[in-house]
């Protein structure tokens, strides 16, 4: 097919900018389209870098990474290979959240999402197809944004999480930015601010529910999967209550996952298994106690509940390890309105001689003493300095994750956990965390987000061309990022560093992939998981096109 210049400088997966080189200029139509100078791809890295480093402020700085990602994928990502520690926060949590509240204010581009809107269900297929433009995709991100980070329903604005999280699995797993799709699936939204935002750009109605919602999400599934069969589907941000309903009902017949519930499990194993390596303590002695029993809270638990069982535990004997606490506070067998994953770790009330007045967290952690505290809650500071040194009085290493994101969000800042701690917390934190310097030590801050796991995850997945993720190779993932970190320097991190990123996801995916095809779970042969993961990689140079 012929493409005119106009079609190749505004495509961004093919677009060079001044990088086309005099032969290519010429054989593609290009001849005078641009100033004579050839530039190599790392004199506009550095020209563009310069100017990231002028804009005034994080969102600045996003705003402008946006428009080179929507102009030339592969400098976009040259940049971010050099500079990915500096970008992932721009591009992805936290600033990402401040481009979502204000997504209609600052739209300019599409960025090749597709936006499946509930109220045209007939056009779902033919919106992908739109968005696919003819692409090969083999990863599409499906968010409904009714649960962005910990800031809720924000409808059609929540594009944003999807192109993000599909930012972070080129940057670092190296999947094809040309064979990935973000989606949107608008269908509607509670937030009243938006809804009474005359620039509000999605749907304006409330978000509809039940059957009429579950018809959307079918059809979305199998248009998405017809269209792309070597495709795998990554959940994002759904609401609490569809989730699961949703990972449930196609976990076992394609390949998907729901990164808040399995992607977040993931990692904080994983920064469990890197905390207990610097304890030497064993997870069988850990209490562990879930404050925000949600979405990511039971994702976390049924991932912890896996590796205890693993262990050698009874089902029974490693719910005795759990505390589950919400808003009702604790979680007991007969708490009101509890949820179909909550249900699962609830304790009696008769194990405890003052259940009723565990209302709250400061009286759970005083009845029990927990070892390992998670906040997946969205509520702000509530790991207080006086929740901490209780925790701290009856555990020599606590273990400490306050998650929520994003930055304004969290339950607690590192810098306090190590100080409240007397420098003995373990701890990592949903979104990054400079080092801490206390008396003389400087600890290193693991990054306890999901990103750490999901592009290697998928990659892996993808590379091995799995029918679908089980239980086995989530536990195999989890279990491969230990030794990364040297657990014997004092302050060391309880995660590997966002720095290692790039490493540290091709090991992921090639054990996933090894995982996938033990279980003779691929769908196609495959003689080799390294490989099929080295092959498959990507690396953001420029290539021939033809016309
Ligand atoms: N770091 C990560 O990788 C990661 C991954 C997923 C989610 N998160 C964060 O975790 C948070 C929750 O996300 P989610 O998807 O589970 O949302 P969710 O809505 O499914 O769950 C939040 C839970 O917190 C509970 N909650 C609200 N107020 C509370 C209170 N005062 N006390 C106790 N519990 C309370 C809610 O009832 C709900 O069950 C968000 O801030 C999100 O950004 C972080
Ligand atoms: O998006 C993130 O930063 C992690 C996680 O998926 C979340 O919802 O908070
Ligand atoms: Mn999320």
């Amino acid at each position: 097919m012929t493409k005119t210049a106009s079609e190749i400088l505004n495509n961004p997966f093919l677009n060079k900018g001044t990088a086309f080189t005099k032969e290519e200029r010429q054989a593609l139509g290009l001849t005078g389209t641009l100033p004579s100078k050839v530039q190599t791809i790392d004199e506009q890295a550095t020209q563009a870098y310069a100017q990231f480093k002028s804009k005034p402020s994080r969102l600045e700085q996003r705003i402008f990474l946006m428009n080179l990602f929507n102009e030339n994928r592969t400098l976009f990502f040259h940049l971010m290979d050099e500079h990915v520690v500096e970008f992932m926060p721009i591009v992805y949590d936290p600033v990402v959240a401040d481009s979502i509240e204000q997504y209609n204010e600052l739209f300019l581009d599409p960025q090749n999402a597709a936006f499946v809107s509930v109220d045209a269900p007939e056009d779902i297929e033919a919106t992908l197809k739109n968005a696919a433009d003819g692409r090969d995709i083999r990863l599409v991100v499906v968010t409904d944004a009714e649960g962005i980070l910990g800031m809720g329903d924000w409808g059609v604005n929540g594009v944003d999480i999807a192109i993000g999280k599909l930012m972070v699995y080129t940057a670092a797993a190296g999947i094809d930015p040309s064979q990935v799709l973000p989606v949107s699936i608008d269908a509607g939204t509670n937030n009243q601010k938006l809804l009474d935002d005359p620039l509000y750009l999605g749907n304006r109605h409330k978000r509809v529910s039940g059957e009429q919602y579950y018809d959307v999400i079918d059809k979305f599934v199998a248009a998405e999967q017809q269209l792309f069969p070597d495709s795998l589907l990554h959940f994002e941000d759904f609401g609490r209550d569809n989730a699961q309903v949703i990972l449930d009902k196609y976990k076992d017949q394609i390949a998907t996952f729901n990164d808040d519930i399995q992607g977040t499990g993931m990692v904080v194993l994983a920064g469990i298994l890197g905390a207990l390596n610097i304890s030497k303590e064993s997870i069988k002695d850990q209490k562990i106690l879930s404050f925000g029993a949600g979405t990511a809270g039971m994702g976390i638990a049924n991932q912890i509940l896996d590796e205890l069982m693993q262990a050698g535990l009874t089902e029974a004997e490693a719910k005795q390890h759990f505390y589950a606490v919400d808003k009702q506070g604790l979680l007991f067998d007969d708490t009101e309105g509890l949820t179909p994953a909550q249900k699962a770790f609830t304790r009696k009330r008769s194990e405890f001689s003052n259940a009723d007045e565990l209302t709250n967290l400061e009286a759970v952690v005083k009845a029990v003493h927990p070892t390992v505290m998670i906040g997946t809650s969205t509520q702000p500071g509530t790991f207080t300095e006086s929740i901490i040194k209780e925790m701290a009085a009856h555990t020599d290493r606590p273990i400490i994750f306050p998650l929520s994101n994003p930055t304004k969000l969290a339950e607690a800042k590192a810098e306090d956990l190590i100080k409240w701690t007397d420098g003995r917390a373990l701890v990592a934190t949903g979104i990054p965390a400079d080092d801490v310097e206390y008396k003389g030590v400087t600890y290193q801050i693991g990054q306890g987000n999901n990103a750490l796991m999901y592009p290697g995850l998928g990659f892996g997945l993808i590379a091995s061309t799995a029918k679908v993720l089980n239980s086995e190779t989530l536990s195999a993932a989890c279990h491969a990022l230990g030794g990364i970190v040297d657990t014997s320097k004092p302050g060391a991190a309880v995660l590997p560093p966002v720095a290692k990123i790039t490493e540290f996801s091709q090991t992921l995916a090639e054990v996933v992939a090894q995982s996938v095809i033990d279980q003779k779970l691929n769908k196609e042969p495959i003689a080799d998981a390294k490989q099929a993961v080295a092959d498959m990689k990507w690396v953001p140079e420029y290539r021939a096109i033809s016309k």
